[in-house]
């Protein structure tokens, strides 16, 4: 373990870190932030909540020069939600040395945040579409910038995103530092990144597995047709704090949404189709605890970083291993435990086979548990709603109704009575979703190692409306497709 103290770090950032409850430097930080004080270009790659955020975090708030009200560092990650998330850390890590962290991202209003850019801000957290619309309008300017960071580096050089990548990066002046960092780098993408880098540093915190292990992983063999009720049986069962369940496509976000909501879970659905309002507000919700599932495409499967999240569940299974990676990291961060369970039909066991073998890890399997089981789960949750309100002490007004009704009945038949009218029965409320395809292995069995798709690009990163290359032609936009998530 490496003390912070131990990596020359200025007394300003040692006091947020002092306030942000880290005590000892994580490995991947330990390992790249020296490398990244020296100036040199790492790619740096380790497992999902783990800490890359300060890792290259740190290194590019001791570059700047709090004095200069210039944009000196850039971000670019590929979520809005993920950008205001790492623009909040930045700004955590930063305050103490006055710095002004701004996030940039699509469906916020243009004019408001053109107004926040002349406010002098020294790091700018953005996600691409937008970056760019504001590189050919001007209104970024980018000479002053000194290092650049693409977190999810192997998202961003995707095919979907590759070309606005090289013309963000041609903005900046050539002697930048540059960082890329993510959980998963697929060979062929970290060849890509080598060709916008100087001499990169590789650093790979070694592990054996892809994945976390403290995130237990379970698959579940279950028909097409039997997910719905399999997926609430489970969790009356497991009874999760928060959780997140990803479906494949916006409609069955949407779908699953409305069934769990009727079956009386107090779940929302995100993805890439809400306004920016909904989709913040759902977020906002779910990390207060108010609403207790949320469902989303893969917009919501990188770098999200919020807390009490103990399961997570493939409803479908991904189709890029990378993707499976992502998505169960958002439990088990930062130490704590989770559970991931992942929902397989018979004819997509293969797929689960070459999500094993791409990220050397196991899934257990576990049976689709009866829908008496999940009775007895729904049950608990009423004895111990009852047990709360037993606590709390408030019923002298009913003790006189109640001894009533026990000269008639005994107490057992009066208790079973009552649980039986607090308990929600879900099986009584049918929920029928869309029929989708399964997942299948890609040709030549290797499968797609999260490379080079450019089938789901756009809606997840709110490029609304016609590309405006007029002013500039450096920044045309190349890429107008409908993504799926
Ligand atoms: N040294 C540390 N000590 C304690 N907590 C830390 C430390 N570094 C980071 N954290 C916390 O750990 C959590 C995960 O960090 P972060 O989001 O940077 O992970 P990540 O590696 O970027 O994950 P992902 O691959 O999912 O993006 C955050 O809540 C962060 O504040
Ligand atoms: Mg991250």
């Amino acid at each position: 373990m490496t003390n912070f103290n131990q990596l020359s770090i200025s007394a300003t950032i040692m006091k947020a870190l002092e306030k942000m409850g880290f005590e000892e430097a994580t490995p991947i930080q330990a390992q790249t932030i020296p490398l990244g004080m020296e100036g040199k270009d790492v790619i740096g790659q380790a497992q999902t909540g783990t800490g890359k955020t300060a890792a290259f975090g740190i290194p590019m708030i001791e570059k700047i020069n709090p004095k200069e009200r210039k944009i000196q560092g850039l971000i670019v990650a590929p979520t809005r939600e993920l950008a205001i998330q790492v623009s909040e850390e930045m700004h955590k890590l930063a305050k103490f040395k006055g710095l002004r962290t701004l996030p940039v991202y699509g469906g916020q209003h243009m004019e408001r945040q053109i107004r926040a850019l002349k406010d002098g801000p020294h790091i700018v957290v953005a996600t691409p579409g937008r970056l760019l619309d504001h590189l050919r309008r001007r209104t970024i300017r980018v000479d002053n910038v000194h290092t650049a960071v693409l977190d999810e580096a192997d998202e961003m050089l995707n095919m979907g995103f590759i070309d606005d990548i090289r013309d963000i990066l041609k903005a900046i002046p050539e002697d930048r530092q540059t960082l890329l960092f993510s959980a998963t780098m697929p060979k062929e993408i970290r060849d890509i990144a080598a060709t916008l880098m100087k001499n990169p540093e590789e650093v790979k915190v070694k592990s054996k597995e892809m994945t976390v292990s403290n995130i237990d992983q379970f698959f579940v063999e279950v028909h097409e047709k039997q997910k719905f009720d399999t997926l609430t049986n489970l969790m009356d069962i497991h009874v999760p704090e928060l959780a997140i369940i990803f479906g494949r496509t916006k409609k069955r976000v949407d779908e699953l949404t409305d069934g769990l909501q009727a079956r009386g879970f107090r779940a929302e659905g995100i993805h890439g189709d809400l306004t920016q309002g909904k989709r913040s507000s759902v977020l906002k919700q779910f990390k207060n605890g108010r609403i207790e599932i949320l469902v989303a495409t893969d917009v919501a499967a990188r770098g999200l970083d919020i807390s009490g999240v103990t399961h997570v569940y493939n409803f479908d299974i991904p189709q890029d291993p990378e993707s499976y990676v992502h998505r169960i990291g958002r439990t088990g961060r930062a130490g704590k435990t989770g559970e991931a369970i992942s929902f397989i039909t018979p004819r997509e066991v293969p797929h689960l086979h070459l999500i094993e073998k791409v990220t050397k890890s196991k899934m257990k399997r576990m049976t689709a548990p009866s829908y008496d089981e999940a009775k007895r789960g729904q049950q608990q949750l009423t004895v111990q709603k009852l047990i709360k309100t037993i606590e709390k002490k408030e019923l002298q007004d009913y003790r006189e109704t109640a001894s009533e009704i026990l000269d008639e009945y005994d107490s057992a038949t009066v208790v079973a009575a009552a649980l039986k009218m607090l308990t929600k029965e879900r099986r009584l409320t049918p929920v029928t979703l869309s029929s989708v395809q399964p997942v299948s292995v890609k040709k030549g069995g290797k499968g797609n190692n999260g490379k080079f798709r450019n089938d789901k690009r756009g809606g997840g990163y709110g490029r609304k409306g016609k590309p405006q290359g007029g002013r500039n032609r450096k920044f045309q936009n190349k890429r107008n497709n409908k993504g799926n998530r």
